[in-house]
Order: structure tokens, then C-alpha cells, then sequence
């Protein structure tokens, strides 16, 4: 048999004495310490690692969405089309991820359900946040965050910034479609409400998307976002069917139907009903 391989004999540095390694930049001390079951159930690092790769990918999708709200704010569209992207592409990744949590049964859940006490993703700061700025702002979400203040000013302060969404609109107004003075001048930390001037105004773009080129791709990547972040909930609302049924959630909601009732959420809503009309 030849002599095993040694990459030192091409350059590859081999003593990472005095020099910055893989490790120290990623901090993987920190983030492969940072799991810490509550029991000796096999499954339950399965369900954290799943919880944190998820909050990984959330905070990376919360910084893509704040750099494609200031780009069409800033009329950098062809910008907040490449972050929007990134976002879908994030949603894809999560949506892969349910595949692995969907291994675990309801018998292995139940060996470590009660180590989560009332914990939920219900108090996940980071999805909330996604979800304010993507525009479906629930004052009522901020409250479990109180125990949190700097979630909840971050949360705060997302409610007091235009949405994705509006932010679109003021780019449409300010390509001369007729989007009324009072969805421009909306009290912005609510969610928006359907208006068929609204929905004309994307009746235009898709009539005649080469006049509205922008426009027209700008609201294809938020219904692509939005059809994922759909996919989302029905996984997750599958997923927890399958493995709890219909108990209660530790979040202290109805669990199944609650999260049911999420489905009916929606983001962009004249960009779905103008559909009907064209
Ligand atoms: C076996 C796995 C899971 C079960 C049984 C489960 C169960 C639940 C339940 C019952 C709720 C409703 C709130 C409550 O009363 O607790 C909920 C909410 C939530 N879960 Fe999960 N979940 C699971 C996995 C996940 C994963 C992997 C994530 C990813 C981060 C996640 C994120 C969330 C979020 C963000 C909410 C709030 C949704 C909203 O308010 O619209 N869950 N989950
Ligand atoms: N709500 C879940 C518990 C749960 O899934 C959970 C608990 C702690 C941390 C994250 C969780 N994930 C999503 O809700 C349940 O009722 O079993």
C-alpha cells in the first residue's frame, strides 16, 4: 500500500500554534457547547440541534430582509431581489429541515417533553421579528417577550419601521401608480389591510410588467417568499401533528389548532388577490 497522504508535502499548514484556525473564527467552542439536554433522552439533541440551526438560519434571513428593506427604500431593486432570493433559499433550507425532526416519534418526544416546562417557539424573538417585517405585526406577540428587554426593543423598534411590504408601496407610488395617501401614511406598527386600490395598483404592474419591470419582479420574489414561509407553517403544523396530536402546546395555546389557525396568515395579500383579476 503507498504511504498515507500527507497535504503538508504540498504547503498545507499543519500547526495552528500562533495563527487564527477554522475553530477561532467560527467560535466553535461557543457554538458546540451551547447544547445542554435536560435528560438522557437519545432524541432530545436531535431537537435542540434542529432549534438552533433553525435560529441560525432565522438571524441570518432577519439580516437579508433589513438589507432588502433599505434597498427598496433606497430604489436599489435589483439589490432586494438578490437579498429576497436569499431569504426564500433560507426558507427552502428550513423547510428540508423539518425531514430530520419528522424522524422522531411521538415516543421519543415524550421521553423529554416535560424537561421544556412552558418553553415554545411560540417565544422565539427571532421569528417574531420575521414576522414584523415581513408584516404581520400582533402587538399582542410582544408580551412574551417582557422578561427579554432587549428583544422586546428590538421587536419595538421593528413595529415602528415600515414593513417590507410598505416599503414596495412607496417605491410603486413613487413610480407614479396611484397607491392611496392613506396606505402611504398608515400607522405602520398594525398589520396592513387589503384595499383594492392597492390591489389595482398591482393590476398595472402585471398587465404591463415591461412598463413596471422592477415592480413586476420585485412582487414575484415576495409571493416566491411568502409560498415558503407558507410551506414553513405547514410542516411545522405536520410535524407537530404527527408527533404530539392534538395536546396542548407548552406555550399554553391549543397546540394543532392554533397553528392551524397561523395558516391563514397572510403577508401580501393584493399580491395574491390581484391573481383572480388579471
Ligand atoms: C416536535 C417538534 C415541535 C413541536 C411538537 C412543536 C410544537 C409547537 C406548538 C404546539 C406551538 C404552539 C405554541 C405552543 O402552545 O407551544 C409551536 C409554536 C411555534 N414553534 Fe414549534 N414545534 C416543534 C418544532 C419547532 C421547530 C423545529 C421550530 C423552529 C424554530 C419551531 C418554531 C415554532 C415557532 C416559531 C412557533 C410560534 C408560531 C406562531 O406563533 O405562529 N417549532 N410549536
Ligand atoms: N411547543 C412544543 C414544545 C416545543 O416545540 C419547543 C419547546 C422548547 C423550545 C422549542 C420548541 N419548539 C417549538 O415550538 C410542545 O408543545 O411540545
Amino acid at each position: 500500500m503507498a504511504d498515507a497522504y500527507d497535504p503538508a508535502n504540498e504547503g498545507a499548514r499543519m500547526d495552528y500554534r500562533d495563527r487564527m484556525a477554522y475553530g477561532d473564527y467560527l467560535k466553535l467552542d461557543e457554538i458546540l457547547h451551547a447544547q445542554a439536554p435536560l435528560s438522557d433522552a437519545h432524541d432530545e439533541l436531535l431537537f435542540i440541534i434542529q432549534h438552533q440551526t433553525s435560529e441560525l438560519w432565522m438571524k441570518l434571513a432577519i439580516h437579508e430582509l433589513s438589507s432588502a428593506r433599505a434597498a427598496i427604500a433606497g430604489g436599489g431593486l435589483e439589490q432586494a431581489q438578490k437579498s429576497l432570493s436569499r431569504v426564500s433559499r433560507i426558507f427552502e433550507q428550513l423547510n428540508g429541515a423539518w425531514d430530520v425532526l419528522r424522524t422522531m416519534t411521538p415516543s421519543d418526544y415524550t421521553t423529554f417533553r416535560d424537561q421544556l416546562g412552558e418553553s415554545s417557539g411560540f417565544q422565539s424573538h427571532q421569528y417574531r421579528m420575521i414576522e414584523y417585517a415581513l408584516g404581520n405585526r400582533n402587538p399582542a406577540m410582544l408580551r412574551p417577550h417582557a422578561h427579554r428587554p432587549e428583544a422586546l426593543a428590538a421587536l419595538e423598534a421593528e413595529l415602528a419601521r415600515p414593513s417590507i411590504y410598505d416599503v414596495a408601496l412607496r417605491v410603486a407610488s413613487e413610480a407614479g401608480l396611484p397607491v392611496p395617501q392613506e396606505v402611504l401614511g398608515r400607522d405602520v406598527s398594525k398589520t396592513h389591510q387589503p384595499s383594492e386600490a392597492v390591489e389595482a395598483v398591482w393590476e398595472a404592474v402585471y398587465r404591463t410588467p415591461t412598463e413596471h419591470w422592477a415592480l413586476y419582479e420585485l412582487a414575484e420574489k415576495l409571493v416566491d417568499l411568502e409560498d415558503y414561509f407558507r410551506r414553513w407553517r405547514f410542516n411545522h403544523v405536520t410535524t407537530v401533528e404527527r408527533v404530539i396530536g392534538l395536546k396542548r402546546g407548552t406555550g399554553g395555546t391549543g397546540g394543532v389548532s392554533y397553528l392551524r389557525k397561523m395558516l391563514e396568515v397572510v403577508l401580501f395579500p393584493e399580491l395574491w388577490t390581484v391573481r383572480t383579476r388579471l
